[in-house]
C-alpha cells in the first residue's frame, strides 16, 4: 500500500501550485455522461479517485486521455446502463453516475458507493429526489436498479444540504420536462461549479451557492466540444496552510480562488498565522508556535469544512492552549486521533467533540493513514514531529493529493514515498 517517510522539525519555505478540485472534478466528470459529445476540460488532478472514475467512463464506452491536467472525453460511445460494481464501491462520487446515466439512458444499475469511511454515508435523499422527479427505483441483489418512469420537474426540500445529493438531482433534473427547484440544497463552491459546467454544456441552471437552485429541463441543441475549468482544490490549500502554521515557515498558494478558502484562512488568522494576498498569490508566515483556537465546528460551506478538520487537528496539536473542534458532519470522523496520540498529541474525544490541549513538540512514530485528510494530518504532525515518521496505507492519501510528495519537498520538506 506504500508508505511515506518524513523527516520532521524542517521549515517551510517557497511556492505550491494547487490543482484541481477533487470534490469538483469528480461530479463533473461523472456529469460528461448526461450527453454524448466531447469534453476538453483543464485542471483535471492527476489522483487516484480521478483515475477510478475515467476508468468508469473507459469500461461504459467512453475514450479518455488525460494528460498533465487536462483530460479529453468522448462519451458518444457509452454502451451501457450498468455502471461497474467493482470501481463504484471504491470511490464517493461514483453515485452521482446514478442521476447521469438515468439522465442519458432512462436506466441505471449502480452499487452503493465506496470513499472514505467516516461513519454512516447514506444515499436516502438522492433516492427520495430521484424518485420525486420520476425515477423507479429498486434494490436487487444489493444493486440499485432505477428506471424513469414519469419524468416531471417539481419542488425538492432536502431535509440536510448533502453535496452528493444536491449533484445528483441537478445532474438528472437538468433534462427532463418542467422546471425543478432543489431547496436547502448544499452550497459549496464546488456545487457552483458543476452549475457553471451544466451551464456551458447548454443547460439551464440558477441558485447555486445559494438557498435554492433551480433547473429549467432542456436537451441542449448544440453539441459543440465543451470546454471548461475546473476550479482549484480550496481542501489542497488548506492543507498546506495547515502545513504551514505547524512550524516556521513562509510559504505561498498559487491558483486558488480566495473566495473559496475564507472559511479556512479565517481560522488561521484566529490561531495567529499571518495571511496576506498579493497579485492573486496568498502569502502565508508563520514565525513561531500558533495559539489554540478555542472552538470550531465543522458545518456545510460557508462553515468551516469537515475535509479540514483533521488536519486543523494536527495543527492544534501544538499550539499553545486548548482548543475544542466539534464535527457535525460525520458521525465517525475521529480514526486520526489514536495515531496522533501515538505521536505525543494530548487529544481526549467524547463523541462528536475532540478537546486537543497543545504539547511543546510531537515525537516521531510509525502511523497508519485511516482515510485521506486523516492521513494528510498525520503528514503535517510528521513534518513538525522530532524525528523520522513512517506514514503507512498511504493509497487513501494519493486518493486526493496530487503530486504530495513533490510539492511538499518543493517548499523544503523532508519526504519521500516507498513502496511498502
Ligand atoms: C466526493 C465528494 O464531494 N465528497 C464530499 C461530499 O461527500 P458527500 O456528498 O458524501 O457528503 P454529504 O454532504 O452528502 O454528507 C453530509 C452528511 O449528510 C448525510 N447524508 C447525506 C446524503 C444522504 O442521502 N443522507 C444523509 O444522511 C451524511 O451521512 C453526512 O452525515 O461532501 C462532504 C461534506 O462536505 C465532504 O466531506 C466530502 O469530501
Ligand atoms: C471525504 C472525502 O472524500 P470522499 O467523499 O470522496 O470519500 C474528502 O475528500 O475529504
Amino acid at each position: 500500500m506504500g508508505s511515506f517517510i518524513i523527516e520532521g522539525r524542517n521549515s517551510l519555505e517557497g511556492i505550491v501550485d494547487i490543482g484541481g478540485s477533487k470534490n469538483a472534478a469528480l461530479p463533473i466528470l461523472a456529469s460528461t455522461v448526461i450527453s454524448g459529445r466531447e469534453y476538453l476540460l483543464e485542471n483535471i488532478p492527476d489522483i487516484e479517485d480521478v483515475k477510478d472514475m475515467l476508468e468508469i467512463l473507459q469500461d461504459m464506452g467512453c475514450t479518455v486521455q488525460h494528460d498533465n491536467g487536462v483530460a479529453l472525453i468522448d462519451t458518444r460511445g457509452l454502451n451501457t446502463s450498468q455502471v461497474p460494481e467493482k470501481l463504484v464501491r471504491k470511490i464517493r462520487s461514483s453515485i452521482i453516475l446514478m442521476g447521469a446515466v438515468l439522465q442519458r439512458t432512462g436506466n441505471v444499475e449502480i452499487a452503493y458507493p465506496g470513499g472514505c469511511e467516516i461513519g454512516l454515508r447514506p444515499i436516502d435523499l438522492h433516492l427520495k429526489g430521484l424518485r420525486k422527479l420520476g425515477v423507479e427505483i429498486i434494490e436487487k441483489s444489493g444493486l440499485l436498479v432505477g428506471k424513469v418512469t414519469e419524468p416531471s420537474g417539481c419542488e425538492i426540500q432536502l431535509d440536510y444540504p448533502s453535496v452528493g445529493a444536491t449533484e445528483n438531482i441537478m445532474l438528472f433534473a437538468v433534462g427532463i420536462p418542467g422546471k425543478t427547484v432543489i431547496y436547502n440544497p448544499a452550497k459549496e463552491p464546488e456545487i457552483v461549479d458543476l452549475q457553471n459546467f451544466l451551464n456551458t454544456c447548454g443547460y439551464s441552471v440558477s441558485g447555486a451557492g445559494t438557498g435554492s437552485i433551480i433547473i429549467e429541463g432542456k436537451k441542449p441543441e448544440n453539441t459543440d466540444t465543451v470546454e471548461y475549468k475546473i476550479i482549484s482544490d480550496r481542501i489542497e490549500a488548506g492543507t498546506y496552510l495547515s502545513a504551514a502554521s505547524s512550524m516556521k515557515s513562509k510559504i505561498y498558494i498559487r491558483n486558488i480562488e480566495k473566495s473559496h478558502f475564507k472559511s479556512i484562512t479565517s481560522i488561521y488568522e484566529d490561531a495567529g498565522c499571518e495571511i496576506r494576498e498579493t497579485h492573486g498569490t496568498i502569502v502565508i508566515s508563520n514565525q513561531g508556535r500558533i495559539k489554540a483556537v478555542e472552538k470550531v465546528t465543522t458545518q456545510p460551506y460557508p462553515g468551516f469544512p469537515t475535509d479540514m478538520q483533521a488536519q486543523f487537528m494536527a495543527s492544534m496539536a501544538t499550539a499553545d492552549g486548548i482548543s475544542i473542534i466539534e464535527e457535525t458532519v460525520f458521525d465517525s470522523r475521529y480514526k486520526h486521533v489514536p495515531e496522533l496520540q501515538k505521536m505525543g498529541a494530548n487529544i481526549t474525544t467524547i463523541g462528536r467533540v475532540a478537546v486537543v490541549e497543545g504539547v511543546h513538540k510531537l515525537y516521531s512514530a510509525e502511523v497508519e493513514a485511516k482515510d485521506l485528510r486523516g492521513g494528510a494530518a498525520l503528514v503535517i504532525a510528521a513534518l513538525g514531529a522530532e524525528g523520522t515518521s513512517k506514514i503507512n496505507n498511504i493509497y487513501h492519501i494519493n486518493r486526493g493529493y496530487e503530486k504530495f510528495v513533490q510539492k511538499l519537498q518543493n517548499i523544503g520538506a523532508v519526504i519521500t514515498e516507498t513502496k511498502n
